[in-house]
């Protein structure tokens, strides 16, 4: 690894270089004409977008400085690049792509434009996600889906109707029978993708570098022999009956209505602003929210909310006037691979870590990535020395999501395994996809102590890292079990502690025993469940119990547990069942507040109704904001999922209940504008209080 590593560039469209020389500009459009050829194809991944954004870039800034050089049909004048794959599917009207701004200035320079063209200030706007897939036209008769068609050139798409019927969020029938064109994106979550790809390299196919690329190959694909799953989010509606003269965000509230998936539904909302100052923070508060939608966002989208300023502004034959895509940074990136690191975690599983040559991805520089397992690697076929994608999605580690052959150097060998534990030297256990030490947990002891003892599982302050080692060391704890036996001079003893802090540090692991079961259950450290899944089962099975009897069968009734991923859960609990009956001996508490014992759920749940359950039972959608007295935020999360509801970021017209207290800033005035329900944080306490004693309380009456 080189010690001063080469940061590669990020775009900067507003100052890009005019090429030379025209051959050199002529070059350039035809790699930009062959990437986007294969980029709205969805077959490959020619560059990142950001190298191809700075060529493009490049491209339109020489055609200002030498307009005699401009080719016929140049790609940064025309839709798609001019790569779009046209079909005999005529459109309404033409399918556009965007302009782009990359920071606030440009924005205010756009918007100061846009008041200019129309004759007066912008009477509002819409900030919507800018979601990275493919777009589509869909035709409703009569409330009946008839036809999809991708954008092609922007004046005619291929027919994707048969593929696209299995989208979520495009309903095959409406709620009314209504003739009306939706268009929107059509994407893959992260989750999707992560499984299109397993499904993918499982048939010996090439990995996609991205979502976006596997959701333009899917909705393009022929061979439907190994299908993923697509949604689709709605951005835009024409000739809906009763539409003239409807806002943007009006338009898409009646086509929420209708029942089809919009940016306004999504989790991240569609803000509408009337001063540019509010667009600047409406779009600071999605950027945040964008490592935590699921699905990949490259920007944010900006509207003239209003029909009269958008007829008024008009479109080129490229972009809309009224409309800006303001770009976050680049998530996928090509980089090189320079080592491949094997890495032993917390419960004995062995991983190869990429090491790559640093590169900004999302708006962080990153030096090292997952390479999932070597079954993966194997299958993905990287080589170090590789120019690898790398994908940085939501709030997980980066990963390599494959190699670009063409670019493999000669020399490049397959990855070597290694023969034994690189920890202890052990044996590896190679019957399961990820590789294990079969020395298991022992070979981590450190690790998995650490892992019990963090802020999101037990939380036992003064239980850092150091302290851990030195009771490793000294053979005080093997276990966590162990840890709520220890002996005060024996540990007053260490190095470093002394008896204040030694009682300190006692008391913190006492106080820990009345954790939820949640917490117990993400200390642990269970294979294949993190902290969420931990309080899906936790609040699923309400105590240790329950969990621990419960059949691969049963774990499946809980969201997101699959055959594999319950027997895997099985077999862990299954595994850790000594440590789990320690546990429980010494008085650690094993179930979940507020939850109904499993085993007399079933004659119980038809009539129990807790206090954040919609009358069908479905969960509120709940935003707290600001502190809520006696609670952490996690906490606060928590006791929102305790009482039935589900906790949300972010605040849109989708949002039940808005919980307000000490501290809210932009969300609560938010909610307030909206007309959303707001609870005072001190009585949603007390509401807490009231479920917690057992007294079935109802939201009404707090
Ligand atoms: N890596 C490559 O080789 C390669 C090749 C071609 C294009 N690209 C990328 O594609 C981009 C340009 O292509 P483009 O013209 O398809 O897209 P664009 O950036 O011009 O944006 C227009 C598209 O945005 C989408 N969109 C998402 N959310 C939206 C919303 N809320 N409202 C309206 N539209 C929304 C629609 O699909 C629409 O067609 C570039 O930024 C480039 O990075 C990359
Ligand atoms: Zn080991």
């Amino acid at each position: 690894m080189p010690t001063e590593p080469e940061i590669a560039p990020v775009v900067d469209a507003a100052h890009a270089a005019p090429f030379g020389t025209a051959d050199d500009y002529r070059a350039a459009t035809e790699r930009i004409r062959g990437a986007a050829a294969a980029y709205y194809e969805g077959t490959d991944l020619a560059m990142d977008d950001a190298t191809y954004d700075a060529l493009l870039a490049r491209v339109t800034a020489t055609e200002q400085a030498q307009p005699g050089w401009v080719v016929a049909g140049s790609p940064a004048q025309v839709v798609a690049a001019g790569g779009g794959v046209v079909g005999d599917v005529e459109h309404s009207t033409p399918m556009l792509s965007l302009a782009n701004v990359f920071d606030e200035e440009e924005l205010r320079a756009w918007a100061a434009r846009l008041d200019r063209v129309i004759g007066r200030p912008a009477a509002g706007y819409t900030v919507e996600p800018k979601i990275d897939g493919m777009a589509i036209a869909a035709r409703y008769v009569d409330g009946r889906l008839v036809q999809v068609a991708t954008r092609g050139d922007g004046r005619a798409g291929e027919d994707v109707t048969a593929q696209a019927r299995s989208v979520a969020g495009l309903p095959a029938e409406l709620t009314r029978p209504v003739t009306v064109e939706v268009r929107g994106e059509v994407f893959m979550t992260d989750a999707d993708f992560a499984e299109a790809n397993e499904l993918r390299t499982a048939h010996g196919g090439a990995p996609f570098a991205n979502p976006r690329n596997a959701a333009a190959g899917t909705l393009r694909a022929q061979d439907r022999a190994y299908l993923a799953p697509l949604s689709f989010l709605a951005y835009a509606v024409h000739d809906l009956p009763g539409g003239e003269g409807l806002t943007h965000s009006a338009a898409m509230a009646a086509i929420a209505e209708l029942g089809v998936s919009t940016t306004g539904g999504s989790a991240a909302g569609m803000a509408v602003c009337t001063t540019v100052d509010e667009l600047v923070a409406a779009i600071a508060s999605l950027g945040a929210l964008r490592d935590k939608l699921g699905f990949d966002i490259d920007g944010v989208v900006i509207k003239a909310d209003s029909p009269a300023d958008r007829d008024a502004a008009g479109s080129s034959s490229r972009a809309p006037r009224w409309a800006i895509a303001y770009k976050f940074p680049a998530d996928t990136r090509t980089s090189k691979l320079l080592g491949i690191d094997v890495q032993v975690g917390r419960t004995g599983v062995i991983t190869p870590v990429a090491v790559i040559q640093a590169v900004q991805v999302g708006g962080v520089t990153v030096t090292s990535a997952t390479l999932h397992n070597f079954d993966d690697l194997v299958r993905r076929d990287v080589r170090v020395g590789d120019t690898v994608f790398v994908r940085r999605a939501g709030e997980v580690i980066p990963e390599i999501t494959g190699a670009k052959l063409d670019e493999r150097p000669a020399d490049a060998v397959p990855f070597a395994a290694p023969e034994v534990c690189p920890r202890c030297g052990g044996e590896i256990d190679r019957s399961q996809k990820r590789w294990r030490c079969t020395q298991g947990r022992a070979c981590g002891a450190t690790e998995s102590l650490a892992y019990f003892a963090a802020r999101d599982s037990m939380d036992i302050e003064g239980l850092g890292d150091k302290v851990i080692r030195a009771l490793v060391a000294a053979g005080m704890v093997t276990d966590p079990a162990d840890l709520y036996t220890l002996d005060l001079d024996a540990v007053a003893q260490l190095e470093r502690m002394g008896r204040t802090s030694a009682t300190k540090l006692l008391a913190n692991i006492e106080g820990s025993k009345k954790q939820p079961l949640s917490r117990v259950l993400t200390g642990l450290g269970v294979r294949m469940t993190g902290r969420s899944m931990s309080r899906r089962l936790a609040r699923h099975f309400g105590s240790m119990d329950a969990l621990c009897a419960a059949t691969v069968e049963q774990l499946q009734e809980v969201e997101a547990v699959g055959p594999e991923r319950a027997a895997t859960i099985a077999a862990e609990l299954a595994d850790l069942a000594p440590v789990i009956a320690k546990l429980t001996e010494r008085g650690i508490n094993m179930v979940e507040p507020g939850v109904t014992p499993y085993a007399e759920r079933s004659t119980v749940v038809e009539g129990a109704h807790l206090p954040l359950q919609k009358p069908d039972g479905s969960p509120m959608t709940v935003v707290v904001t600001g502190s809520v007295p006696g609670l952490t935020r996690t906490e606060g999360n928590e006791a929102v999922e305790r009482l039935g509801g589900k906790s949300s970021g972010s605040v849109s017209k989708r949002t039940d209940l808005v919980v307000v207290g000490d501290g809210a800033g932009s969300k609560a005035a938010k909610a307030e504008e909206l007309g959303l329900r707001i609870m005072p944080s001190d009585r949603f306490a007390a509401l807490l209080a009231a479920d917690d004693a057992g007294e079935s309380p109802a939201l009404d009456d707090f």
